[in-house]
């Protein structure tokens, strides 16, 4: 129970990650916008092509090469039916379209030389092969909504066909994205014209967030000796960007029985008692505050019990954010980060997110560095996590300090500094941990 040596970072990370895997899958629908931000648990490929048929890519006329001059010259044919989109072709004359598009396409003359007036869309009738658009012709331009009773149209042979082939953008069967790729706008777009319905993704994760401190009072309210419970909104404001359902519990005064109920109430009954209490069945917990060396820390008075199992009290040399705590509670991950503000808020980043993200089927962010465009003083033998700015020339430290809550207003990033710095310097290469972005 008594924390063990100074850890690094990374060694924190691997702690807190070797807790969590992947959600179940399941099926979502793409007309359902919960999808967009989900993950991909499998490969995706098209069910049908993409286009699904050809069809005109222009207003126009549609012809077959054979019947327009090699050399370009313009010539004059009947117009011999009409096809617009969704709308089986009618031959000229016809009243209205045939109910059965087969039936419609074999009673358009196709024998006799002719052009089809088509507009962008409709499939291109059976034997065409070319559009010539409308303003390349002596008709000039069609009326929206108005009259098309030309019998005639002078067009010739054009250098480009105008006709978006079936299955050119993917065609039935071909990858549309891989395993590990998150749901956004134009995979759901691409994923619903190439026939699919649904995309198996793995759960959203719901994250159930929480502070500990009797000083702590809600939002709104204030009483001698209190202060707002910043840091519960903050870790659920960070959760939800990174994607996850939030089930936030707010303060937990300082009492070891409060914290335990609290806890039950986000899992689950313990085995074998019928409390019948609804439980929120998150997919893990993230708190704040309690984790350090005084007499009200109730979260290590908890861990110190026997109901918290998988208990890892961890000091890491990094700054702020040296006291860190894992543990699981019926089942549930559970990372406590300390309560300091800027501390609660680096860690939630550092340990809680890549956890968040772990749980809903990310594959792990690959490394990145960002250049530092300031020299700042860095504590030896610790990992100083700095909340930065990131502008053109590189990243600087955000707010006049960032001990300081309010520098985390504009803060895009985290830079860790290397435990032997002691200086940083411009153009300095620092590992860069980006925050996620809020939507
Ligand atoms: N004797 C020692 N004392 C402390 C040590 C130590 O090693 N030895 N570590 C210090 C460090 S470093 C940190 S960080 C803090 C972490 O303490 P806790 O996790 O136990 O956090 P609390 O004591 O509950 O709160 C610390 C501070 O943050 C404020 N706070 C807490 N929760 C919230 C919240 N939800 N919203 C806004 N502000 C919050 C709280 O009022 C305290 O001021 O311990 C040091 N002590
Ligand atoms: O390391 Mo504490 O996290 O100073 O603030």
């Amino acid at each position: 129970m008594k924390a063990g040596a100074p850890r690094s970072i990374a060694e924190h990370a691997t702690a807190v990650l070797a807790r969590v895997g992947p959600l179940p899958v399941v099926e979502q629908r793409l007309d359902d916008p919960g999808v967009v931000g989900l993950v991909l648990a499998e490969d995706v490929v098209a069910a049908a092509p993409v286009p699904p048929f050809d069809h005109a890519a222009m207003d126009g006329y549609a012809v077959r090469s054979a019947d327009l001059p090699d050399d370009g010259t313009a010539v004059t044919l009947p117009v011999l039916a009409d096809a617009r989109p969704g709308t089986p072709p009618t031959a000229v004359g016809r009243k209205s379209a045939a109910p059965d598009p087969d039936e419609a396409a074999d009673s358009l003359p196709t024998a006799s030389r002719g052009a089809v007036r088509i507009m962008t869309g409709a499939p291109l009738p059976p034997g065409y092969d070319a559009i010539v658009p409308v303003e390349r012709t002596s008709t000039g331009r069609f009326v929206a909504g108005g009259p098309t009773a030309e019998r005639t149209v002078t067009l010739a042979r054009q250098h480009r066909d105008h006709v978006r082939r079936t299955g050119t953008d993917l065609a039935a069967g071909a990858p549309v994205a891989r395993a590990g790729t998150a749901v956004g706008p134009g995979l759901v777009a691409t994923a619903a014209a190439a026939g699919l319905v649904t995309v198996p993704v793995r759960r959203r994760p719901r994250v159930a967030v929480l502070s500990t401190g009797s000083e702590l009072a809600p939002l709104g309210t204030t009483a001698p000796g209190t202060i707002a419970d910043s840091n519960s909104l903050m870790l659920a404001a960070l959760v939800r960007a990174a994607g996850a359902e939030v089930v936030r519990v707010g303060a937990v005064p300082d009492h070891v029985d409060a914290l335990r109920t609290a806890l039950d109430d986000l899992t689950g009954p313990a085995p074998g008692a019928a409390d019948g209490r609804q439980h929120a069945g998150v997919d893990l917990i993230v708190s704040s505050g309690g984790v350090s060396a005084g007499a009200s820390d109730v979260v290590r008075e908890l861990l110190a019990r026997p109901d918290a199992t998988d208990v890892d009290v961890a000091t890491v040399a990094q700054r702020p954010g040296k006291p860190q705590a894992l543990a699981t509670w019926r089942g549930v991950p559970w990372v406590a980060v300390p309560g300091n503000p800027v501390s609660a808020f680096v860690s939630a980043a550092l340990y809680a997110l890549p956890a968040v993200r772990r749980l809903a089927g990310h594959p792990d962010a690959p490394p990145r560095t960002a250049r530092a465009a300031a020299s700042w003083t860095s504590p030896a033998g610790t990992q100083q996590v700095v909340p930065v700015v990131t502008r053109p020339d590189g990243v600087t430290p955000a707010g006049s300090d960032g001990h300081h809550l309010s520098a985390l207003v504009d803060a895009d990033a985290l830079v860790i500094v290397p435990a032997q710095l002691e200086r940083v310097s411009p153009a300095d290469d620092l590992p860069l941990l980006p925050l996620p972005e809020a939507r």
